[in-house]
């Protein structure tokens, strides 16, 4: 399992690089990164654990944030962090999205903008830089699994958000590029607050 210490900060070059095609069937040393990638995630999101190790807690890792410029990120969303599931859906399931995903292309995305509240964090960059981060409210991704098996998924909202962070990572997009350094809380047009 990675450590913060593993996690690449904003300065290094790998963050700024655009990542490349990652080729099936999976290399041994990339099945692992993978592992390693998501095992940081389940443990950063556990109260006790992420204090016992000392790691911000994440929905989401790219692999050059962990020095490895191939086209993947680990993403793993909590179904309790999806306002809009009811609670049959969150019991039944922990997670709303838990998995890898590999050469990913966002292949449609709304016009509508969406935008977090509060804003946006990265395990990568350790000051906050404040602002709204706009994003597509709507995106369909097409991405292959680990088995190099297609998927098709369509997502709304913080899903969507979530999903265009970790794809950012693999183009070297970090997400203070998106603020309005003029006015970075003023609401951009056409885009709905999300938190
Ligand atoms: O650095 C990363 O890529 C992980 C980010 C992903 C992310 C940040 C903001 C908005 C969407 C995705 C971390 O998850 S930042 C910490 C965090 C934790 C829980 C919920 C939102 C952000
Ligand atoms: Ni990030």
């Amino acid at each position: 399992m990675y450590l913060m210490n593993d996690i690449v900060r904003d300065g290094n070059a790998v963050l700024r690089a655009q990542a490349a095609v990652v080729e099936f069937p999976l290399s041994d040393e990339l099945k692992a990164v993978a592992k390693n990638m998501m095992d940081y995630l389940v443990v950063s999101q556990d109260e006790e654990q992420n204090e016992k190790y000392g790691l911000r807690p994440g929905v989401g890792l790219a692999a050059p944030q962990v020095g490895v410029s191939k086209l993947f990120s680990s993403i793993l969303i909590p179904s309790a962090d999806i306002d809009e599931l009811d609670e049959a859906d969150v019991e039944s399931e922990d997670y709303f999205f838990k998995g890898t995903i590999f050469n990913p292309v966002i292949t449609r995305q709304s016009v509508k903008q969406a935008a977090l509240s509060t804003g946006e964090g990265c395990l990568s960059v350790d000051e906050d830089v404040p602002g709204f981060v706009p994003r597509s409210n709507r995106i369909t991704v097409k991405y292959q699994d680990e088995t190099g098996e297609s998927h098709e998924l369509k997502l709304e909202g913080y899903p969507a958000i979530v999903f265009q962070h970790e794809i950012d990572h693999l183009h070297g997009v970090l997400y203070y590029d998106h603020i309005n350094k003029q006015d970075p809380w003023t609401e951009p047009a056409n885009t709905k607050l999300i938190g």
